[in-house]
């Protein structure tokens, strides 16, 4: 097995998928961040802010042990808004139905933002997309609902999954939607001197 160069602070396996993909090998360790707004925090700023945090968090537990320095760590966060509202994870089926329903037939924004934690310290980039959705029946809200997709995404859809039939178009990066944007993540990366080719 190859050695992991990079440890990638996020529990979503569609992120490790990506960083696959470009050929980084990278361990897993995730950290439990609060991810709720603060009060008049922009969406900028709070994917921003989150990505960071939990970059950060698992930084400063792996710094702590006596192994030495770590890796460089990776995280990540992707928000979705329409119409100055965020576009979180649904806590259930009506919170799905409700983000559908508004997305349907409309554009919205999704954000991800990427922070790298190396001993030299923190850089973060803003990958910002824009995705406009065909109309959605509720019938078909309650059929993609029932797939289990959209639970624990931004926005209650998965483009990478059953959601990409809703997708009409997409201006931005394909794996920025997904949650881990892989040029400007190699960028980031080629900057702490991890080639990805
Ligand atoms: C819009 C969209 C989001 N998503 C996912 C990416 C993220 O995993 C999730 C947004 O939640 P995040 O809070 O960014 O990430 P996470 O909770 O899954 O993992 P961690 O905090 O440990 O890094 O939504 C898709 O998989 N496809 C999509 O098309």
């Amino acid at each position: 097995m190859t050695a992991p160069l990079l440890i990638l602070a996020s529990a979503s396996p569609r992120r490790y998928e990506l960083l696959t993909q470009i050929g980084v090998p990278c361990r897993v360790e995730t950290a439990d961040v609060d991810e709720s707004p603060l009060a008049d925090e922009t969406p900028e700023a709070l994917v921003l802010r989150l990505a960071q945090q939990k970059a950060q968090a698992v930084w400063q537990r792996l710094a702590a042990t006596p192994d030495g320095l770590p890796l460089p760590v990776l995280g990540a966060d992707t928000l979705g808004l329409l119409d100055g509202e965020l576009l979180l994870k649904p806590r259930d089926f009506a919170d799905a139905q409700a983000l559908l329903r508004r997305m349907s037939g409309r554009w919205h924004t999704i954000f991800t933002a990427v922070a790298l934690v190396t001993a030299t310290g923190t850089s973060v980039v803003l990958n910002r997309n824009a995705v406009k959705f065909r109309s959605v029946s509720d019938a078909e809200i309650l059929a993609y609902w029932r797939t289990g997709e959209p639970c624990d995404k931004a926005g209650a859809y998965a483009i990478q999954g059953r959601g990409a039939v809703f997708v009409e178009r997409l201006e931005g990066s394909y794996s920025g939607v997904m949650g881990l944007p892989l040029f400007e993540t190699a960028q980031l990366l080629a900057a702490a001197g991890i080639k990805t080719m």
